[in-house]
């Protein structure tokens, strides 16, 4: 309050490019009613911002990967000024080594994920709190404070760890824990302790952040589409006779038509769609990284354009021109998008285009000349609602005269087919998977960068290659699949470079009426004979699986917070155990909303790749992967799924997947496993082949009964 005025305050939060700094900010914003913040990252603010932080208020030093060593030349100008300033984790760590502190690796395993019961002072910051809870994303701590400038505040009571300190001389701060983590209590009065010492500070000639030209960058999401558009398509759509997906399915097979088939081949799946490219209005998109262009072709006429740029924002113009009047339907699908979008679509990969020719990307990844993505804007559909069991078909060409025609013809040639019996006995295929050695090596690599503070945990993958027999169909591959696998995420794509046959259980993203919900999955246990639910809960509700659920649960609270409304962002099922048919996972569901001139793909945009993926803090774990890994992910642990245009979409994580580019016929298997400091190499291993095996089978078309290669 400066003279019986509420001046907002002015805040700096330092972005170390943690997976969690949107969580501070949210927490930032639930403390202050009235607070205008300045996020930056610590290596590209403008420089003249570290010479000018008193036309701040207070400070916020994010918690972020490494040892707080490679931060110094930001860091010491932070605690060398008197504003009140408030370190987390990496923050803290760095104020203890300010004031000539050591900061080692953790003696005992690091704590990631895992939450710790806290005994405070009971004053400064934790006044009136004196036992909180904290959730511990460190691998680093302070042994002991060997000054007097500095007090401790909160101890740990599992390993008596400093959990927080203050300055003697200075209003400067450290909190080792998360407490804007969803496993944190208390949180907000531990801000608005440290802002009452923050009000002390403040005085009349505070200059604000804006006279400074430093942009108040309160978190405004930025939309592809900054000026939306009328649109321009209407739907129509009908019920049909019920039929069954797959008989549709095997009719385009046998017609040799590209297949672009979603399939909620198990519940709680409810609806299947079928997209048709005979309309006058359907499209192939692909993209290719290396050289960043899309290529976008017209289907009917075969006439190609070719985009340079962001794919994601060309997609997201090509959308916009293609948009659809609002319809009262109880249909996820009506007409847009339907495909694949590779896991290094994202500029968290550094297969930059600059990058992307290096000899890294060129000989190390191979995937010069195939696609890192490839979608179908279909202009007529078939919804099927498996629960009513009814048809629905739809065109997005408001005078399409020729619909009921053609779907007259296709239904009389449907009557003419009966599905084929899958061929159980293949000629087995010629498998490559990953070696014992290799894979624990890479694990063990991976702990290292965990104990090091690099990350707190790490999505480790490979691939394993197969040749299939030549006699067999794509598509008898997907129904050897998904007779093994029947997943509520499943998907057929027969697009013209790339094939996948998808079974995955993961959802990423669902996006309605503004509504974003992911249900990330960490944690995977193999089916037993013996096994009941139960049983594979409490195995799962353990605290390895939960650490690592964690993790993911905080990053993609962190990615919504940049995107969602204030205070909508909510976790109301913490954990889930699922069954599949050959594992239990453990899930869980978090929601946002967003305003309406926020689309499904901004939202997929900014959170891909999936966090259950990669690991957190996403960008160093994401880069760390890519050497470590010997291949690139390609389409694995990618997305598959729909964006509809009216603006509702639904997307999977592509695991469980086997796919190839067409143009070598080669089946890649991708899997792995979150690597932590509680893994075991061999564990990863086996968990690794656990998950390839939820596809391998099929490859070798082998009933569901029998397993061998
Ligand atoms: C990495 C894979 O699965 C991911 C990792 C999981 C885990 O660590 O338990 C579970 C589901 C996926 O998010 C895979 O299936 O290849
Ligand atoms: N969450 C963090 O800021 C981690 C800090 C540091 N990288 C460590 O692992 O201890």
């Amino acid at each position: 309050m400066i003279n019986g005025e509420e001046k907002p305050l002015r805040i700096l939060l330092v972005d170390c490019y943690d997976s969690y700094t949107f969580n501070i900010h949210d927490l930032i914003q639930r403390a202050s009613s009235k607070c205008s913040i300045t996020t930056v990252h610590w290596d590209t603010a403008r420089p003249d911002l570290w010479d000018s932080l008193t036309c701040f208020d207070a400070i916020f030093v994010g918690p972020g990967p490494g040892n707080p060593s490679e931060y110094a030349s930001v860091f010491e100008k932070i605690w060398n000024s008197d504003v009140p300033t408030l370190g987390i984790c990496l923050g803290f760590q760095s104020l203890a080594l300010h004031y000539g502190c050591s900061v080692d690796k953790m003696p005992t395993l690091p704590w990631h994920g895992r939450i710790s019961s806290i005994l405070s002072t009971n004053d400064s910051i934790y006044r009136n709190l004196p036992s909180v809870k904290g959730m511990r994303y460190h691998s680093l701590y302070v042994d002991s404070i060997r000054t007097n400038a500095l007090r401790v505040l909160a101890k740990s009571t599992e390993d008596q760890i400093v959990m927080a300190i203050e300055a003697i001389e200075k209003p400067h701060y450290g909190i080792l824990y998360h407490p804007e983590s969803i496993g944190s209590s208390d949180a907000v009065s531990i801000v608005r302790n440290f802002f009452n010492v923050v009000e002390k500070f403040r005085t009349d000639n505070s200059t604000s952040s804006t006279e400074t030209g430093f942009d108040v960058l309160e978190i405004q999401p930025s939309p592809f589409i900054k000026n939306p558009k009328t649109p321009s398509m209407r739907i129509s759509s009908q019920e049909i006779p019920w039929t069954d997906p797959l008989t549709v399915v095997e009719y385009l097979n046998n017609a040799d038509k590209p297949i672009c088939f979603l399939d909620s081949a198990k519940k709680p799946g409810k609806f299947s769609i079928i997209g048709f490219f005979e309309g006058p209005l359907s499209y192939f998109i692909r993209y290719k990284k290396w050289i960043n262009t899309t290529y976008i072709v017209n289907c009917q006429n075969n006439l190609e354009e070719t985009y340079n740029g962001d794919f994601w924002e060309i997609v997201a113009k090509f959308m916009e021109e293609h948009k659809a009047f609002p319809i009262e339907s109880a249909l996820p699908f009506h007409g847009g998008i339907i495909g694949a979008i590779g896991y290094e679509c994202s500029d968290y990969s550094s297969r930059s285009i600059a990058e992307a020719s290096s000899f890294t990307y060129d000989t190390k990844k191979n995937q010069r000349n195939y696609v890192d993505a490839e979608l179908a804007f279909v202009d007529r559909s078939i919804v099927f609602d498996l629960e009513e069991e009814k048809a629905y078909v739809q065109t997005l060409y408001p005078s399409d005269d020729s619909l009921q025609i053609w779907w007259e013809d296709l239904l009389f040639d449907l009557q003419k087919f009966s599905k084929n019996k899958l061929k159980h006995h293949g000629h087995g295929s010629t498998i490559k998977k990953p070696t014992e050695q290799d894979y624990t090596d890479r694990v063990r690599i991976c702990q290292q960068r965990l104990l090091n503070g690099d990350s707190y945990e790490m999505c480790l993958t490979d691939t394993t290659f197969a040749y299939t027999d030549p006699n067999f169909s794509d598509y008898d591959l997907y129904l050897s699949a998904r007779s093994h696998n029947p997943s509520s995420f499943a998907g057929f794509l027969r697009f013209p470079h790339l094939t996948l046959l998808c079974c995955s259980p993961e959802r990423f993203m669902k996006y309605k009426d503004s509504t974003c919900h992911f249900s990330p999955i960490k944690g995977t246990l193999k089916k037993g004979s013996q096994m009941t639910y139960e049983e594979a809960r409490s195995k799962l509700l353990n605290s390895k699986d939960t650490a690592e659920l964690n993790m993911i649960i905080d990053l993609i609270r962190n990615d919504l917070h940049q995107l969602a409304k204030k205070d909508s962002v909510e976790v109301p099922q913490l954990y889930q155990v699922e069954e599949h048919p050959n594992v239990y996972s453990l899930l869980s569901h978090i929601y946002g909303q967003v305003d309406e001139s926020i689309t499904a793909w901004d939202v997929l945009a900014k959170c891909f790749p999936p966090g259950s993926m990669t690991g957190a803090p996403k960008l160093r774990t994401v880069r760390m992967l890519e050497e470590i890994e010997p291949y690139g992910r390609g389409i694995y642990s990618g997305t598959l799924g729909y964006w509809d245009v009216t603006g509702s979409s639904e997307f999977n994580v592509i695991i469980r997947s086997a796919f190839k580019y067409n143009e070598d016929s080669l089946w890649r298997i991708g899997a792995g496993g979150a690597v932590t400091v509680l893994s075991t190499p061999l564990g990863e291993y086996e968990e690794m082949l656990l998950k390839a095996n939820s596809i391998l089978p099929a490859l070798c078309l082998i009933a569901p009964d029998r397993e061998k290669y």
